[in-house]
């Protein structure tokens, strides 16, 4: 019950973000939104024991997500969490790396997916709970015409949620290289 309580907490705040991103963008208020409510999502629960000797280790070694939006929800260890380039409020991290891999082909290169890793610490474990959003598997990742067109070109081509996370998977860890990376290889094997 209150694993469901939070997910829906935390679709409507992704609701809510994908509006804000169409805006600034933009296009359509609701065209992302409508684009990943069909869509799945997954909450993982992080947990980092403490370590004799942090300085050897990485918790998670450096990484984008490849879903759509993260939010990071950390308890009161905060430092651990580096990254690039994201919105860190009062300990829930909007990963908009978080406007990932289908979110940056969405806007057509205009929001980045950003890097980052987590560290441990000798003293305390840390713990982080972390809501990825989504779409379908099957749904066709493709920007909006006026993207493209104040862009001048298309920085991805087409694909689906399930070949990008099979890539991800199968292929490549997943850093700031990886959608290039993808469209390349979806090229030279016809996909
Ligand atoms: O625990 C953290 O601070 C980061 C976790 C993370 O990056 C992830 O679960 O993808
Ligand atoms: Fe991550």
């Amino acid at each position: 019950m209150v694993y469901q309580k939070y997910c829906e907490a935390m679709m409507d705040l992704s609701f809510a973000i994908l509006e804000l991103l169409a805006i600034s963008l933009g296009v359509d208020r609701k065209l992302y939104r409508k684009f990943f409510e069909d869509g799945f999502s997954i909450l993982r629960c992080n947990l980092y024991p403490p370590c004799q000797e942090p300085g050897n280790t990485l918790g998670t070694g450096p990484h984008c997500d490849s879903n759509s939006i993260t939010i990071l929800h950390q308890d009161q260890i905060y430092r651990e969490l580096q990254v690039c380039n994201g919105l860190i409020l009062s300990g829930l991290l909007l990963n908009l790396e978080a406007f990932h891999f289908p979110a940056t082909a969405l806007s057509n290169g205009k929001y980045k997916s950003c890097l980052h890793r987590a560290m441990v610490n000798k003293h305390e474990q840390r713990k982080s709970l972390a809501f990825f959003l989504s779409p379908r598997e099957d749904k066709v990742v493709r920007p909006p015409q006026e993207l493209v067109c104040s862009e001048g070109k298309r920085m991805y081509p087409d694909f689906t949620w399930l070949n990008l996370s099979r890539f991800v998977q199968n292929h490549y860890r997943a850093d700031d290289n990886t959608l290039q990376n993808f469209t390349n290889w979806s090229q030279s094997v016809n996909l």
